[in-house]
């Protein structure tokens, strides 16, 4: 198990090249955000778009309309109910996140069923929050996960998808054996986080800390991994993921140093000014 070590940040956070347009840096969809928990796919979008995605569409209950283009205005709205629609950006998407404030009722079913039947090895899919419970709940799907995608459980999402107890989750062998088995890279998260990559390296987490401990916080890493993801294409998938996991972080010691609890919107805010200085620093 090897330690993700700062100079990630300098390997895969690169100037951008002058002869670019957003459609460079990737177009992403992210889907959740229903009547109750529109705030996690606003946090998910809006770290998106500060991380530096092209072009960013947030499908949600149309609840959340207003409230996402107040924060986040750079970001396209579409109703998760338009099948339509749904079909059109998922076709355009380069990376789909899905899961954060979804919910787990009929409808998001559906949504995470449609996603795991249209998606094509040319895409990237995220799976968090609540679709890696309706995951757990529908093992049947694990054979239709394509095999880029990124699972981002915390240690009770890990449990209902792996049986793994919390108590057992140090045990590194049978997490390895599972994620083998779902075929998925698991980015599992916890003081410590640790990833368990595609292709069975294993890497963690040494930064970060309880002043992360605030809802939102894991719905902020799943577009900063996603926004990674779909700019930076040259580098390789595994650096990419430990890169924006380690970021996160980063950012949140940084605050730490001042603020007793770091609000995810905090962490959001402060990614264009942290990502220039890593390239200022190099
Ligand atoms: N502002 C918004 O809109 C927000 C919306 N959100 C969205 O809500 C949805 C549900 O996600 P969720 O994580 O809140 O609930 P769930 O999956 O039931 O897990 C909680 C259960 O697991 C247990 N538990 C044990 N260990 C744990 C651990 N290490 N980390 C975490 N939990 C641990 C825990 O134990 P307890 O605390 O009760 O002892 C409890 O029984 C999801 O879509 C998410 O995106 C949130 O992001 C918040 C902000
Ligand atoms: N004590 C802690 N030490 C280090 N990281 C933490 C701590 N508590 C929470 N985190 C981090 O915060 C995030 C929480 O994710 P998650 O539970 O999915 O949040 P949410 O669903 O509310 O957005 C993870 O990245 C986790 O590693
Ligand atoms: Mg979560």
């Amino acid at each position: 198990m090897k330690l993700i070590s700062s100079n990630i940040l300098q390997q895969i956070i690169t100037i951008r090249p002058a002869n670019s347009y957003k459609g460079t840096f990737g177009r992403l969809l992210a889907i959740g955000g229903n009547i109750n928990y529109g705030g996690a796919i606003i946090m998910t979008s809006s770290a998106a778009v500060h991380a530096g995605a092209g072009l960013v569409t947030c499908a949600c209950h149309p609840a959340n309309l207003t409230a996402l283009h107040t924060i986040v205005p750079e970001a396209m709205f579409l109703d998760y109910q338009d099948q339509t629609g749904l079909s059109n950006s998922i076709q355009q998407a380069d990376v789909i996140v899905i899961g954060p404030g979804l919910g787990n009722d009929q409808l998001a079913a559906k949504l995470l069923l449609t996603v795991l039947q249209r998606i094509t090895k040319q895409q990237q899919l995220i799976i968090d929050g609540s679709a890696l419970t309706i995951l757990s709940q529908h093992r049947e799907w694990y054979k239709l996960l394509p095999p880029q995608t990124i699972l981002t459980p915390h240690q009770m999402e890990w449990q209902r998808l792996s049986d793994i107890k919390i108590s057992e989750q140090n045990n590194i062998e049978q997490n390895l054996k599972m994620q083998q088995t779902l075929g998925a890279t698991v980015v599992l998260k916890k003081n410590g986080t640790v990833i368990y990559h595609y292709d069975q390296t294993v890497t963690k987490l040494a930064i970060g800390g309880p002043y992360m401990a605030t809802g939102g916080m894991g719905d902020t890493l799943a577009g900063i991994i996603a926004a990674f993801l779909a700019q930076f294409k040259q580098a390789a998938t595994n650096q990419v993921i430990d890169a924006a996991v380690y970021c996160h972080s980063a950012i949140a010691k940084q605050l730490a140093e001042n603020n007793y609890v770091v609000l995810p919107s905090a962490i959001i805010n402060a990614l264009p000014q942290f990502m220039r200085q890593v390239i200022t620093d190099a």
